[in-house]
């Protein structure tokens, strides 16, 4: 259904020949070997693949955090591959938001602290931070927590302020590396579903970094990479709003093979 509207307009990413080839000693590793993908707005997007298989490094480079060796990233009308240090702190402060398997949340600010922070780099008001911090907080579910020390508050928790400070600043793209990682199967679902929501409801244009099947089968689509390669993307996601706790995996229908770029 929505997939045709989300693949009729312009992808938000696009990447091209991607190549990203580390020296170690007299060794090459290759831990980007030829990538290329679009992910369109307001998609939820699983890059998956085992330990080793090259995902950070692709999640790295795509939020300006590492340059490639050869090959393109566009960002909406941005090549990162030519952007200098400064616009890629730039980049990352004003079009991405992060979302992190330790939460990352500074242990020295209470909640809506951290949730505002984001925007204190942008030099908006106190006022205004905390207004905006304070509808987020709202928005994932943690508002009655904004006083709240990082480690007076649950994993689940921890992580929803996370995702509230991710969002706070309307970034372009969030980016999520394990995002629920720390968290145990009850909590993984409902931080799933939160993210679900998100997306849908904001329009907001996900993309996650995993290991596990099982968290990238709520996708949308699910680019799989497997020694720097993309082996397959598949396309359909389940749906963890209209799931409960309780509902098997098996019960689901599985997901289509699309196209394998290999
Ligand atoms: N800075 C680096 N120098 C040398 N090799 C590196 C560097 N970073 C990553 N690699 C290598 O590149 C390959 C891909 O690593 P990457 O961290 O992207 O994998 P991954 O899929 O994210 O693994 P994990 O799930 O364990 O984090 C691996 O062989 C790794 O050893």
């Amino acid at each position: 259904m929505a997939e045709t509207t989300k693949n009729m307009s312009a992808p938000v990413i696009r990447v091209k020949d991607l190549y990203k080839i580390y020296r170690v000693g007299e060794t090459k590793v290759r831990a980007l070997n030829g990538v290329d993908f679009e992910i369109y707005k307001g998609e939820f997007v699983a890059i998956v693949g085992t330990s080793g298989s090259g995902k950070s490094t692709l999640l790295n480079m795509l939020a300006g955090l590492e340059k490639p060796t050869k090959g393109q990233i566009i960002i909406g009308k941005t090549h990162m591959e030519k952007l200098t240090e400064k616009q890629l702190v730039a980049f990352r402060r004003e079009k991405v938001g992060f979302i992190f398997q330790s939460y990352n949340l500074l242990n020295t600010m209470n909640a809506i602290e951290n949730v505002a922070l984001p925007l204190s780099f942008r030099g908006v008001s106190k006022k205004d931070r905390l207004k905006k911090a304070r509808e987020f907080m709202s928005l994932v579910g943690v508002a009655d927590q904004e006083k709240h020390m990082p480690n007076q508050m649950s994993g689940g928790q921890q992580q929803r302020v996370g995702i509230a400070r991710a969002l706070v600043v309307n970034p372009q793209i969030i980016f999520a590396d394990e995002p629920t990682g720390n968290l145990d199967s009850k909590t993984t679902m409902e931080v799933l579903r939160l993210m679900q929501r998100i997306v849908r409801e904001q329009q907001q244009t996900l993309v996650m970094v995993t290991h596990d099947n099982h968290l990238a089968s709520y996708a949308d689509r699910r680019i799989r990479i497997v020694d720097g390669k993309i082996t397959g993307i598949e396309t359909g996601g389940r749906s963890a709003l209209e799931e409960t706790d309780k509902t098997a995996p098996e019960a689901q229908q599985p997901a289509q093979m699309e196209d394998i770029t290999v």
